[in-house]
């Protein structure tokens, strides 16, 4: 039973317009502001008497405030109506776990990418004032205007009930408690949260990389009704647990053609970027301070587009058109081409494998084994080499302390592995010469291979894919190849590896995956050694400034009257 209905009035100020959600603690409405145009706005109240859940909430949103950050939920005011405290916050619309609803379960790529950053640069700001979420989750970041556009409405945090400071006045990290309990949801919880230990920045990102890979793949692979209760904790951190040794199985897979044919990914292109985050997140500790770029140029290396099983592949020109056609953009705020999956290519929403329904947990995830839809071998190439499948059977990764009987050593994942340079062994090199050539001919008009100095630079590039070498010099031969910007070239690359993958040569799909990622890191390591330059330019520009400014100040000292003017002489004699 809502506290209010609609017409009622708190404090005779602020109308209600409808109920927009509930939680634990509280229950939100839309309001008008009857004293200034009935102006809309979102209103929080308690449910309970007892319990200041928003009181403390308001004050952690004031906090933050201050900072003036660009992605959090600003709020206006705040009042006690009937002895329950209440904050009036901006009005946003639907969060991220309706609007996926709202698209029939899956997003397209553009805007999963655009979410998940927005979603980190929100989660960044509240890290620099000082607070951690701790209840990172789809729900807890909502739309704001224009809210019906999910690819240029910014996506704000929301739900502070649960966050903490985790800095000192002074501005260093509090030391780790040790006498916490399970904060979170148990779906988007770190490792450590199921472990009882107390969270930090790090667990912050843990649980948007799981609202990550649920956007990109459609649900998690411990996601299913079986596990809402807390009993089922324990399986899902060793779910966890084992998609973090081996990132594999955060993506669906599917078995093979033919009797004990090898697991095939369904979307082998989002490996290398889930996990490079994966590798990262996990090289964290509590203390460290998370570098954010790194996860944005992640991010970065998405596919633009993903294969759908039974469906039409990307075809000729996808994955190039939406390369070229709409850049990423960290900072958010430019217009991308906005395509939803269903209106694109042909594309089913809804269709039978999206989000799948597992049969049995783990069925259809990584290596696991189980009934899968059947597939068409072109289009879902096997693993080049798939880690060794558990056995049937086999015993489950250890449980950190405090989830199960305590073992000595708290769970430590994998130490951060900076991504391996790609090795394309099995690339025909009269495949990529050929797709080279389409893709040329495509971008560059029919003439643009006939050149004997261009075939010399294709074979030249060839040589360099065949020997695993998809980095500068690449870069450098497909640049002064089609003389184009970077990033296009960037992306016709990614064009003949993505071609290569769908149709031409299906067992290369894995090594093509890793050469993108390869791609991926090399543009991020151009952008991070243009970084680095623009700060040193800038700070030997400050240091000049001040130099200037201490001679200037050094020669006024050194004049009579230290630079002043001089009083004016006495008038007369
Ligand atoms: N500023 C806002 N504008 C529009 N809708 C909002 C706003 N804040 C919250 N909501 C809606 O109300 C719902 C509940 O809000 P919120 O998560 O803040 O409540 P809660 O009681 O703290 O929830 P929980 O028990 O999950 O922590 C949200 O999922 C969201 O859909």
């Amino acid at each position: 039973m809502p506290l209010f209905g609609k017409g009622f009035r708190v404090e005779d100020r602020w109308f209600i317009v409808k109920k927009l959600g509930e939680g634990q603690f509280a229950e939100v409405y839309e309001v008008k502001d009857t004293l200034d145009g009935d102006k809309r706005y979102a209103l929080k109240i308690e449910r309970r008497r007892d319990v200041r859940s928003v009181k403390q909430e308001f004050k952690v949103l004031k906090k933050i405030q201050e900072r003036q950050p660009s992605l959090v939920c600003q709020v206006h005011a705040c009042g006690t109506f009937e002895d329950r405290f209440y904050m009036i916050m901006e009005l946003l619309g639907n969060n991220v776990a309706e609007a996926r609803k709202a698209a029939g379960g899956r997003l397209d790529l553009a805007t999963v990418r655009r979410l998940a950053s927005c979603m980190l640069r929100g989660l960044e700001e509240v890290h620099a004032a000082g607070f951690v979420h701790r209840d990172v989750k789809p729900a807890n970041f909502a739309v704001g205007p224009p809210f019906a556009d999910p690819l240029t409405g910014s996506w704000k945090v929301i739900d502070f009930g649960l966050a903490r400071r985790y800095l000192d006045d002074a501005g260093d990290v509090l030391p780790e408690r040790t006498d916490t309990s399970f904060r979170g949801s148990t779906t988007y919880a770190s490792i450590y949260a199921h472990a009882e230990q107390d969270l930090g920045r790090r667990d912050d990102l843990w649980s948007w990389l799981y609202c990550t890979i649920e956007l990109l793949e459609g649900t998690l692979p411990w996601r299913s009704d079986a596990n809402k209760d807390t009993e089922s904790r324990e399986a899902v951190l060793r779910l966890k647990q084992a998609a973090i040794q081996d990132p594999c199985r955060y993506l669906r897979a599917a078995p093979g053609p033919g009797p004990g044919g090898a697991p095939q990914l369904l979307q082998p292109l989002l490996l290398g970027p889930v996990t490079q985050m994966n590798a990262y997140i996990a090289s964290l500790g509590f203390m460290d301070a998370p570098d954010y770029s790194y996860l944005y140029s992640c991010l970065a290396t998405l596919p633009d587009d993903l294969m759908l099983p039974g469906a039409p592949g990307p075809g000729p020109g996808s994955l190039a058109a939406g390369a070229g056609g709409h850049m990423w953009d960290p900072a958010y705020g430019q217009q991308q081409q906005h395509v939803m999956y269903g209106a694109h290519q042909g594309y089913p929403v809804g269709h039978s494998y999206w989000p799948p329904a597992p049969a049995q947990p783990r069925t259809g995830w990584g290596y696991g084994g189980g009934p899968q839809p059947p597939l068409d071998p072109a289009r879902s190439p096997p693993l080049d080499t798939p880690a060794s499948p558990p056995p049937e059977g086999a015993d489950p990764p250890p449980l950190p302390p405090g989830a199960g009987p305590p073992p000595e050593q708290p769970p430590q994942p994998p130490p951060f592995q900076p991504p391996q340079p790609s090795t394309v062994p099995d690339v025909a090199p009269e495949v990529v010469e050929a797709m080279l050539a389409e893709a040329l001919a495509e971008r560059c008009g029919p003439d643009a291979c006939r050149e004997g100095a261009q075939e010399a630079e294709v074979a030249e590039y060839v040589e360099l894919v065949k020997q695993g070498h998809v980095s500068d010099e690449a870069q450098d031969v497909a640049v002064r190849l089609m003389g184009l910007e970077p990033l296009e070239a960037l992306s016709t690359i990614a064009f003949v590896l993505d071609t290569l993958a769908t149709h031409a040569h299906p067992p290369s799909a894995n090594t093509a995956a890793a050469a993108l990622a390869a791609v991926g890191a090399f543009a991020q390591g151009a952008a991070r050694r243009a970084m680095g330059r623009y700060c040193r330019a800038v700070a030997a520009q400050h240091q000049q400034q001040q130099q200037q400014q201490q001679q200037q100040q050094q020669t006024a000292a050194q004049q009579p009257f230290g630079g002043a003017q001089p009083p004016p002489r006495p008038m007369g004699r």
